[in-house]
């Protein structure tokens, strides 16, 4: 199994680039991992909110196949422990499950077509992150669930 984080617009801060950077090098040990950065659609052209969703859901589209699990980050998503969701990711690699693909959505969040598209959805928190933040996090918890699968001392309970 492998896989892809796709996040709206890059990441603009140097303390979350470190950060990211730190995690995603010790996830490569645990998986075949891939960040994928959508451009975001700015407001250049006087583009509603919904209309900005509906250009990132395009490009979203172009980077998902049909046989790909769909997973959203949203805050009101399903909530994880961190070992029930190192669980979870077992249980999607012991099955048929080949590219799971979580897709953190941008500034105004997700077009109601990628909803429709995703199987499920994960909060991280009933607090609302930004964007760019929910990035580290997520995959600070990504290497956690590893860690917590390969019996790592990095996870204590
Ligand atoms: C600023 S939030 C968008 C908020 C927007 N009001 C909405 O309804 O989704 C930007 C993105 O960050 C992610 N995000 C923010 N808080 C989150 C949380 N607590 N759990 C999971 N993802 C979160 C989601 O992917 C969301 O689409």
């Amino acid at each position: 199994m492998k896989i892809t984080l796709l996040v709206v617009g890059k990441t603009e801060d140097k303390y979350l680039i470190e950060g990211i950077d730190k995690y995603l090098n010790r996830l490569k040990h645990y998986i075949g991992f891939n960040l994928v950065v959508i451009p975001e659609i700015k407001n250049t052209k006087n583009l509603t909110q919904a209309q900005q969703k509906t250009k990132e859901a395009e490009l979203i589209f172009k980077q998902i196949s049909n046989l790909d699990m769909v997973i959203l980050l949203d805050e009101k998503g399903k909530k994880h422990s961190s070992v029930s969701f190192a669980n979870y990711l077992n249980k999607q690699m012991i099955s048929s499950v080949q590219h799971m693909v979580f897709i953190i959505g941008g500034p105004y969040g997700f077009d109601e077509s990628i909803y429709k598209r995703a199987g499920s959805s994960i909060s991280l928190s009933e607090m609302t992150f930004s964007h760019q933040m929910v990035r580290l996090f997520f995959v600070e918890q990504l290497y956690r669930a590893f860690s917590i699968l390969k019996g790592e001392p990095y996870h204590h309970e």
